[in-house]
């Protein structure tokens, strides 16, 4: 096979920031994909629904003429989100989903969850109304390992709150683990879980053999191979359970090359011809289309994109090693293979 088209694809967990970066990288989406989930972990964070629908005005301006890209917004969740101000702003259409950061897991955090029964109003509002709920899924406790966080986080945190929200829509993100693939494959409908490009390419060794790699540095952190081996057994399956979320969250290099740096890694510019090499390698390029374009809209109840996109293969693939961004640069994440599935 030397070419495939699919339904336009959607990037159903994507950081675009704000300003001078928010500039920058929306191109790097807006060129191959439909739609996405816009992350709301700003500084300060997108709580209500009018700086969603600020927030969605100057993304907006960001999106290239001629692009027909369509943000689909988040709320951050906090223990003082109101209930109310969340069901109207789903009611009228401004905001898709609802982001639980627990305080403290990872980037522009710190106004998360700390205790979890503080939400739940929230969350019974958001199961009645059919509103996802999409969770960073680690814990933050400090003697729990790093490696160790996200299967601790299902077990002591998700497991209650699914159980004790019922009908509540959830979407484990960014999962890296073979316990969270297993979780959201038993989960049923009500439940769904994205995978990152990246984290279908690297595993832990990546970030540290042979000198420490910032740009594969992300959270939550890649884990051991088995995993890996098991993110890419669960994308390429063509499972409803599992959609694409490329977690593209671009950061300067000046902020992740340093001695506390970001975590995030930026893959909107390649992410769909190193797909596209992770799914042939399976013998899995006909399930491509359910990972990236059907099980995502059909988890939110949106039809899939009517537009598509054709791949060819052919001589590697170039890609910009960098982005520019006023800023200061960031670095395109280098997933360490020749590529040779070229969007067209
Ligand atoms: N994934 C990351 O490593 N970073 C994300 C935050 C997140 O999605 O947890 C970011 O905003 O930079
Ligand atoms: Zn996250
Ligand atoms: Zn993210």
């Amino acid at each position: 096979m030397t070419q495939i088209t699919l339904r336009r694809p959607d990037d159903w967990h994507l950081h675009l920031r704000d300003g001078a970066m928010l500039q920058a990288v929306t191109p790097e989406s807006a060129r191959h994909f439909g739609r996405a989930i816009v992350m709301p972990n700003l500084v300060p964070p997108v709580v209500t629904g009018a700086q969603a629908a600020a927030y969605r005005e100057r993304i907006e301006a960001a999106i290239p003429e001629g692009s027909d890209f369509t943000p689909l917004m988040t709320l951050y969740l906090t223990e003082e989100t109101d209930p109310a101000d969340v069901a109207q702003a789903h009611a009228e259409g401004l905001v898709t989903a609802v982001k639980l950061y627990p305080a403290g897991a990872t980037t522009n955090s710190a106004s998360g969850v700390r205790d979890f029964d503080r939400v739940r109003p929230v969350l019974e509002t958001m199961a009645e109304r059919g509103i996802p709920l999409c969770v960073h899924g680690e814990v933050t406790d400090p003697e729990v390992d790093i490696f160790d966080r996200e299967a601790v986080f299902i077990d002591h945190v998700l497991d209650p709150i699914r159980r004790a929200t019922p009908g509540l829509r959830v979407v484990m993100e960014h999962i890296t683990t073979r316990q969270g693939a297993d979780y959201a494959r038993a989960g049923g409908p009500d439940l769904g879980a994205t995978i990152t490009t990246h984290h279908l390419v690297i595993n832990r060794n990546d970030i540290l053999v042979g000198g420490i790699k910032p740009h594969y540095y992300c959270l939550p952190v890649a884990k051991r191979e088995e995993h890996r081996r098991a993110l890419v057994a669960a994308a390429t399956s063509g499972e409803a359970s599992f959609f694409l979320g490329t977690d593209s969250a671009p950061h300067v290099d000046a902020a992740k090359e340093c001695g506390c740096g970001c975590a995030g890694c930026f893959t909107a510019t390649n992410t769909l011809s190193i797909l596209a090499e992770v799914f042939e390698a399976q013998g899995a390029l006909d399930r491509l289309e359910a990972f990236a374009s059907l099980n995502g809209p059909a988890f939110y109840g949106l039809a899939p994109n009517e537009a598509t996109v054709t791949l060819e293969k052919g001589a590697p693939v170039t890609y910009p090693e960098k982005i520019d961004c006023a800023d200061g640069p960031v670095t395109v994440f280098d997933p360490r293979m020749p590529l040779h599935w070229r969007v067209l």
